[in-house]
């Protein structure tokens, strides 16, 4: 297998979705070994209890640390190498980026930390990451309930990098975020289309012009809607445009 996935959830139904489609066939092919464990196997107590109120008071609970760490140490085997790395989705995290994605794909192991309620106390993350390297990431400033639907976002955009799961290896060239821009529009039959028609030049067989009419909508699409991403351009990508065109 080439990756091997933990994730540890109060809701593991909520990661159901992962069986389906792509992620269920790069399962079934052997590329992905997925797990997803529920938390309350590592409580102890009647009531399975994993949160209580928060030090320092402040609204709602926090999740408690024992049982994950006791999570941790059943899901790391002692001396695993190269060791997992342990992502927990939180609005408090770095930036998740297609960058962060490619990265991962290439880890051996990945467990993932679906935090509920206010959050998982620090110490968790803390004393992970004397024994493995912690990513608190988030993928945008926004507020979930927890962190399972992150999980599901993360998983498909790393899932799809692994080799021999997408079909055509060639989208991955041409997609958003590959090349810096934003992808250029797309179009199939019929030619026409209630007064719309497809824009001639994909319809000219000129390999070249069609290459330069999408880098230039890509341009202005992420000029218009994503001038961050402009700013960043490393310039050879600007240099690739036939400006004399
Ligand atoms: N913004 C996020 O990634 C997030 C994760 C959990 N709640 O919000």
């Amino acid at each position: 297998t080439r990756m091997r996935v933990d994730v540890v959830s109060i809701f593991p139904e909520y990661l159901a979705p992962l069986d389906l489609s792509l992620i269920g066939r790069a399962r079934a092919s052997g590329v992905l070994d997925l797990a997803v464990h529920d938390l309350r196997t590592w409580t102890h107590d009647v009531h399975r209890t994993v949160d209580d109120t928060p030090y320092g008071g402040g609204p709602g609970m926090v999740m408690r640390p024992e049982p994950w760490g006791e999570a941790l140490d059943a899901l790391v085997p002692v001396g695993e190498e190269p060791p997992p790395r342990l992502v927990v989705p939180s609005p408090a995290g770095v930036p998740f980026r297609q960058a962060l994605a490619h990265e991962w794909a290439a880890e051996r192991h990945l467990i993932f930390a679906c935090g509920r309620y206010e959050g998982i106390d620090q110490r968790v993350l803390e004393h992970a990451a004397t024994r493995m390297p912690v990513t608190e990431v988030s993928l945008g400033d926004y507020v979930l309930f927890g962190g399972e639907v992150a999980v599901l976002v993360i998983m498909e955009a790393v899932t799809r990098l692994l080799p021999g799961v997408l079909g055509n290896a060639d989208s991955l060239a041409e997609e958003s975020h590959a090349h810096g821009l934003l992808e250029a529009p797309v179009y199939t039959k019929p030619p026409g289309w209630r007064g719309h028609d497809v824009p001639e030049i994909l319809r000219s067989g000129d390999h070249g012009r069609i290459a330069r009419w999408r880098r230039d909508e890509a341009l202005v699409r992420t000029a218009r809607r994503r001038p961050d991403m402009l700013a960043v351009l490393p310039a050879t990508e600007l240099d690739k445009r036939d400006i004399a065109a």
